[in-house]
């Protein structure tokens, strides 16, 4: 050994946290040109020598430990899917965010790269001694010596269906006797949804009350999609495969479109665009950051309506014009239909864009289209922040605050950390903006960390809406029973008269929120989750929204039996029926994740609202942010109280962003707007510096609370968490993990500033049947903090006695629930 590029370190697929490593692997002579860092790989790994798929983190001359290695069996990729940056990037999610190299590089490649490995087998043309075989031996030889159909032999070697066949298998292959060859298929073909019908003859099948259900939609509306199915009859996927069984229901494939940008009618120049004082101002700092060339930060706090976006336009295409590519990033693609329509009207086919609802097939397309610099724009949600760009002079990220830039699986990564990371490689800028930044990143922006930009007011003076807070408690004194306050009806009727539109906020869907008995006064709870149940009145269930599950409004308490079950609490279907019911002639659009379950239903929504097909569009959270609709003169909150006090420490900051931001929807355009809030503890100061659009004041109550109490940005929050079925098994595990870190400060000496708090359960310590406890560390996340964390998990995964548990470590999440 000691050739050059002969060692190839691999990191396995399947790998358990505890095993995940480099392993040393022999580059053949065959592979030795084309084998490179970033491929993937076949090669033989563990005990059982079992075939798995490895990523090559790297190449090196010798691994020094002078063993024997075994070969690279094969070489999946004819070319790198990630560039070094990205490898490098890996090698960081692996460190930073407690996953596996493989978990990470899956994050970073969209799925549709993971091919399916077929393996086929064919006799060497080479005399055989036969005796010298064992039986099971001659068995494959004399049969692979007669077969001449591939699929033949496929089926015969089918180590899956036939594992006794694999030792012997193994032994002439070995023995030069059997030649492996591989092909490769893609996993993906083209995009379609599942949807089903009724077939010929379904009248004759004999059909159980839950089947009968679903052949009773589908009579009404011809054919819908599984998922929609599932959704209006609370059957599950495999109810509808029985029919299918039964012949009643047929299953096809609709293809959807592939194109993800769609057709571009109109086109304009970002030249057209004139910026106003205050935005010439934030642009020409930003590019001044940009063209130093240097890894930055920056932040662009501008209030909502200042025209943040002309801003981002300028900068791309500035960014464009030095050769260099830029990204956008924003929290959800489907919310942000409006923004990413005037981006392909200015920049067209430069543009790629990458979120979770595209195809696997358009997400490879987007991929290669990046990869190969033919777009070198890149839009889209968290992933995208891995998009294999190159030379990035800026990533943009939106809103920077939302909670969806922060991934809560593996690997549990916030996009502005890799971003961080991104620009650090490419020496660009990062740049963040919001009306509401979180509470670190402003934090930065003082402290001088991160630049500050500041767009003060709205684009062509218009006025920040007038925000009033309605007292609910002193409504219901005064008899007044409605949803809503007599203000808010009152002002609605107004808009309605002046043609103008409006937008109601509540962030609870369903008809009511929970369900109780009246004789033994319990809520009526998912018996998986412990949490109550929401009625829906569309479909006439009960569901839990937290696992899904549903159960038949049969209407008795499954806890003592009597039928006398009442409804209470509000959601999104109950004030779409009050409304209609005050208001018979305006046309109601309601918005919340049951109307929206068809990929572009969103965008379609949205789009007949600015056509003011309708006159209220009513929804939860997902329609308080980001959008824009001059008509849109009147805003009311029905009741948010609820986010005040949900136990996360971010929930004032989330709170407080949320109203601000949905007031920011009125008065965007010529007519000035007002907003509303409605709620029980009119007094309390968050709501009261959101309806002063006061983001500044909120920001130094808040910071004093996150200094005093320790919460970040003052310090890292890792929460490790357990779940098991059994309670005491999750309980064990977590003292387990406590007791464990005490010793590994001990034994290894080491010391910093860190507080545990708990085990404790969890805000809702039981969901879909798993229990679930907490640690949380409050410390700095320095490189000796996450050795400890990493220590731990290692420790845990390792150690057979904690087999159904579930562990995991977050840094920096939320931790509400
Ligand atoms: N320089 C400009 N030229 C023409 N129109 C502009 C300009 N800047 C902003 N506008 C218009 O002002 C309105 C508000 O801008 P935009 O939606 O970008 O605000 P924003 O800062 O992103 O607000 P929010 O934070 O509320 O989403 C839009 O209708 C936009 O077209
Ligand atoms: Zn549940």
């Amino acid at each position: 050994m000691g050739d050059k590029g002969t060692v190839a370190m691999v990191a396995m697929s399947h790998a358990a946290y505890s095993f995940d490593a480099e392993y040393s692997y022999l580059v053949p002579e065959k592979f030795r040109q084309k084998l490179r860092a970033g491929m993937r790989v076949f090669v033989s790994f563990g005990r059982g020598n079992n075939r798995v798929i490895g990523l090559v983190t790297r190449i090196c001359d010798d691994d020094g430990s002078g063993r024997k290695l075994k070969p690279i069996l094969a070489v999946v990729d004819s070319e790198c899917l990630v560039t070094d940056e990205i490898l490098k990037i890996i090698f960081w999610l692996k460190e930073n965010t407690f996953c596996t190299y493989y978990d990470a590089f899956r994050t970073a490649v969209p799925t549709g790269f993971s091919y399916k490995a077929d393996l086929h087998y064919a006799p060497v043309n080479t005399y055989i001694q036969k005796e010298r075989l064992s039986p099971e031996e001659a068995e494959i030889i004399d049969f692979l010596e007669i077969t001449e159909d591939q699929q033949e032999i496929d089926k015969f070697l089918d180590i899956k269906a036939f594992p006794e066949r694999k030792k012997p298998l193994d032994m002439l292959i070995d023995k030069g006797f059997v030649e492996e060859t591989q092909s490769f298929k893609r996993k993906v073909g083209d995009e379609s949804v599942k949807m089903a019908a009724l077939a010929e003859g379904y009248e004759d099948a004999e059909l159980t009350p839950k089947q009968k259900k679903v052949v009773e939609l589908l009579e009404e509306c011809g054919a819908a999609s599984v998922k929609e199915l599932c959704y209006m009859t609370g059957c599950t996927a495999t109810i509808i495969k029985r029919l299918c069984d039964k012949n009643a229901v047929r299953v096809f494939e609709q293809e959807v479109m592939r194109d993800t940008l769609g057709e571009i009618t109109e086109r304009e120049s970002p030249d057209d665009i004139t910026l106003n004082e205050e935005q010439t101002a934030a642009f020409d700092g930003i590019m001044a950051l940009i063209r130093a060339g240097k890894p930055a930060g920056a932040l662009l706090y501008g209030v909502t309506g200042s025209g943040k976006t002309s801003v981002f336009i300028k900068v791309i295409d500035a960014v464009l014009k030095m050769g260099r590519t830029a990204m956008m990033l924003v929290p959800e693609i489907s919310l942000t239909p409006q923004m990413v329509a005037r981006f392909k009207v200015l920049f067209g086919e430069s543009i790629a864009l990458l979120h979770s609802s595209l195809s696997l097939g358009q997400r490879m397309d987007e991929f290669k289209r990046i990869k190969r610099g033919e777009a070198r724009i890149v839009i889209g949600t968290r992933s995208a922040v891995f998009a294999p760009a190159s030379d990035i002079g800026v990533i943009i990220m939106d809103e920077e605050g939302e909670q969806s830039y922060k991934s809560d699986s593996t690997p549990r990564y916030h996009a502005r950390d890799v971003a961080i990371q991104r620009c650090g490689h490419n020496g660009g800028l990062l740049l963040l903006a919001s009306a509401t930044p979180s509470l670190e990143t402003f934090y930065y922006a003082q402290t001088g960390r991160f630049h500050l930009f500041t767009l003060k007011h709205r684009y062509k003076d218009a006025v920040l809406p007038k925000v009033e807070i309605i007292d609910m408690q002193t409504e219901a004194a005064e008899g007044n029973d409605s949803l809503l306050s007599r203000r808010l009806a009152d002002e609605l009727t107004e808009t309605l008269q002046r043609n103008e539109q409006a937008i109601l906020l509540l962030n609870r869907r369903g008809f009511t929120t929970y369900i109780s008995c009246r004789s033994c006064r319990q809520p009526v709870v998912c018996p998986k989750c412990n949490i109550p149940l929401t009625y829906h009145r569309k479909n006439n269930r009960f569901m839990c929204h937290y696992c899904g599950y549903t159960m038949d409004n049969n209407a008795v308490c499954p806890n003592c039996g009597s039928d006398k079950l009442r409804s209470s609490g509000v959601g999104t279907q109950r004030v779409e029926d009050e409304v209609a019911r005050i208001y018979p002639d305006a046309r109601i659009l309601r918005m919340d994740a049951d109307t929206t379950t068809s990929r572009y239903a969103y965008e379609e929504k949205f789009k007949a609202f600015e056509n003011h097909e309708y006159d209220i569009m009513l929804g939860t959270q997902m329609i308080a942010k980001g959008l824009n609709f001059p008509n849109v003169t009147l805003v009311g909150v029905i009741s948010l109280d609820k986010a005040l006090f949900t136990g996360d420490f971010r929930s004032y900051e989330r709170t407080f962003s949320l109203l601000t931001q949905v007031a920011g929807r009125s008065g965007r355009g010529s007519k000035p707007g007002a907003a509303y809030i409605q709620t029980f503890v009119p007094d309390h100061y968050v709501l009261n510096l959101a309806a002063d659009q006061n983001y500044d004041e909120f920001y130094e109550e808040e910071i004093a609370l996150r200094q005093s109490l320790i919460y970040p940005p003052c310090c890292d929050i890792c929460v490790i968490g357990f779940a098991s079925t059994m309670e005491s098994r999750a309980i064990r595990a977590a003292d387990h993990v406590t007791q464990f870190i005490a010793q590994y400060l001990r034994t290894n000496k080491v010391d910093f500033p860190m507080r545990a708090i708990g085990p404790a359960p969890c805000t809702l310590e039981v969901i879909n049947g798993k229990f679930r406890y907490r640690l949380i560390l409050k410390s700095k996340n320095t490189r000796l903090f996450r050795q400890m964390i990493n220590a731990v998990l290692k420790d845990f995964n390792d150690n057979k006695d904690f087999k159904e548990v579930r562990i995991y470590a977050d840094i920096n999440g939320d931790i509400g629930l």
